[in-house]
């Protein structure tokens, strides 16, 4: 199967400063920070150093520095032994506010702790919050702001006090013997502690068509999804009854034409702000005592509606939408910890209450993946940030705490960022933005074009932008790059099909030879350029 993009229009579009720009004029324009495109300059393993006197720890054991054990036989001159050096004080799995917290305080305290942020196993780095807009409630923010601003403010923070970010997901834990075993898709990690931060994940419906209409009408984000051409401007329905699915409601009235909420029960169970944002909406209509029962799909194999039944009746219908957004609520993300930490009847990690202590010594658990009741940010990071106060007293009591000093500074080294390109267009350059770009390359690029399509608000955007840059980056000058904008550019969308963010595209020789919806492990996208560039 092939597709064309339209092609013809947009020359004007270019501004005389920016063919006039140069690659070193660009180069000087690059935002001074922006860490999604920062290459991380201190993630070398360094090695642990002698603590002298009184620690630069700004935590509880800072006054109290005999409490922590320095091993002797470690000085900054002296290599450390090998267990040393291959045991790390702390490994953190998962990236919301919880894990982001641990990492912050972990390495305030100099633990350099490890972070795996995960990749699409359990949700995206940065958690949940990457998939909303505002966020209203987080101390600190009068104005409010958007999840993946916030998350990536937290992110920005860990890194700054020399936590190690692995955007991987763990695969594997053994927690039975001591030192514990964390794996992930690319690295095994020896450690004397671990954090569980693994939050949850959204729950699906299992419809007996959902597989076949996944990305194609149905999505589990409003915030990702919303804007593209497939949703724009149609009828659409969300699935549940709380805080989720209002909100997922309330945020497709910004694009769609009218939106119909469904909920199983006979009333919501929102927070009441939220209720009252729903009911007054107009372009919401509430549908109670209703149940999904399956994708209904027009002679073009399009969806073209839901087959919906009355629990109190058992009277079935047709209601016509476009598309349908699922807004059911989360399961704890504990597979990794099965059979071997305490979790109770619903997957959610058991804690000795007021802690973040697990069943098993020197675990500790934090955020939504231990919290059914509150799942908020704000007591995620509270949790994470009991979780790290509680490992370094464990490190510390066991005497297996090893310091690490912050470095006095640590070079960054940044990537071109999409403003390198998006002021002039230049065929020698390997990154390129917007449609005009698009469409020289399709007509003039020998090479192999990797075409990404973004939305603003979309959260795996974020994930996916710098791991496929640096994917780009192996290649360079065997292939071209372009990052769409749904937004900014939707005729390109549209005539490219796009049905949700993110989606990327391969290009070569006019012909369309591969389309990747979502985000997906960067092996994927290195061997398939590989073998088509
Ligand atoms: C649409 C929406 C809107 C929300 N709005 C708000 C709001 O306005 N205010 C508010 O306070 N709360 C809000 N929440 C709730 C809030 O997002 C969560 O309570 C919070 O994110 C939980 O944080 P967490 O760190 O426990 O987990 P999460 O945010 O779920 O993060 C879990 C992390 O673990 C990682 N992970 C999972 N499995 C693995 C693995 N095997 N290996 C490595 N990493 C892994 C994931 O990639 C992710 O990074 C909202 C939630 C949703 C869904």
């Amino acid at each position: 199967m092939s597709a064309k993009i339209g092609v013809g229009v947009g020359i004007g579009t270019l501004t005389q400063r920016a063919a006039m720009a140069t690659p070193s004029t660009l180069s000087n324009a690059l935002p001074a920070s922006n860490s999604f495109f920062l290459l991380r300059g201190g993630l070398t393993r360094r090695r642990p150093v002698r603590v002298d006197s009184v620690a630069r720890t700004p935590l509880a054991f800072t006054a109290c520095s005999s409490s922590i054990r320095v091993r002797a036989s470690v000085s900054s001159e002296e290599p450390p032994s090998s267990s040393a050096q291959d045991v790390e004080n702390l490994v953190i799995i998962g990236s919301g506010p919880a894990g982001y917290t641990a990492a912050i305080y972990a390495a305030r305290a100099n633990l350099k702790p490890i972070v795996f942020e995960g990749y699409q196993v359990g949700g995206v780095p940065g958690g949940q919050l990457m998939t909303t807009t505002e966020v209203e409630n987080f101390p600190g923010f009068p104005d409010g702001i958007t999840g993946p601003d916030l998350m990536d403010r937290m992110r920005r923070q860990a890194e700054r006090w020399g936590a190690e970010l692995f955007q991987e997901d763990v695969e594997f834990i053994n927690v039975k013997n001591n030192p514990f075993t964390v794996q992930s898709s690319e690295r095994k990690v020896k450690c004397h502690s671990v954090i569980v931060a693994t939050g949850a994940t959204a729950k699906k419906l299992s419809l007996p068509r959902e597989d076949e209409f996944w990305s194609r009408g149905i999505s589990a984000c409003a915030i990702c999804d919303g804007a593209s051409p497939l949703f724009k401007g149609q009828v659409l329905a969300v699935v549940g009854g709380g805080d989720t699915a209002t909100e997922e409601a309330l945020y497709l009235t910004k694009y769609a034409r009218h939106v119909h909420l469904l909920v199983r029960r006979d009333q919501l169970r929102a927070s009441r702000a939220m209720q009252d944002r729903v009911c007054n909406n107009p372009n919401i209509t509430l549908h109670f005592n209703t149940e999904t029962v399956d994708v209904v799909s027009n002679t073009k194999g399009q969806m073209s509606g839901i087959l919906v039944r009355k629990v109190d009746t058992g009277e079935e219908s047709v209601l016509e939408v476009k598309g349908l957004f699922y807004g059911i609520g989360h399961s704890p993300n504990s597979q990794l910890l099965e059979g071997q930490v305490e979790l109770d009847s619903s997957g959610y990690v058991l804690v000795e209450e007021g802690s973040a202590k697990t069943s098993v010594k020197g675990v500790f658990a934090a955020g939504d993946v231990q919290d059914h009741e509150w799942r908020q940010a704000v007591t995620a990071a509270g949790s994470g940030c009991i979780a790290a106060l509680s490992v370094e007293r464990y490190l510390a009591s066991n005497n297996l705490l090893v310091e690490f000093h912050q470095p006095q500074t640590e070079e960054v080294k940044k990537e071109p960022t999409h403003r390198d390109v998006h002021e002039g267009f230049d065929i020698t350059l390997t990154k390129h933005k917007g449609q005009y770009a698009l469409r020289k390359l399709y007509h003039e690029s020998p090479r192999l074009i990797c075409v990404l399509y973004t939305a603003p608000t979309c959260g795996p955007c974020r994930t996916l932008k710098p791991i496929l840059s640096k994917v780009i980056d192996e290649f360079d000058q065997n292939v071209h790059f372009v990052e769409i904008d749904i937004e900014e550019d939707p005729e390109i969308a549209e005539a490219a099909g796009i049905m949700g963010t993110p989606c990327v595209q391969f290009f070569k020789n006019k012909e369309m030879i591969r389309n990747v919806s979502g985000v997906k492990m960067k092996k994927e996208y290195r061997e398939f350029i590989l073998e088509n560039k």
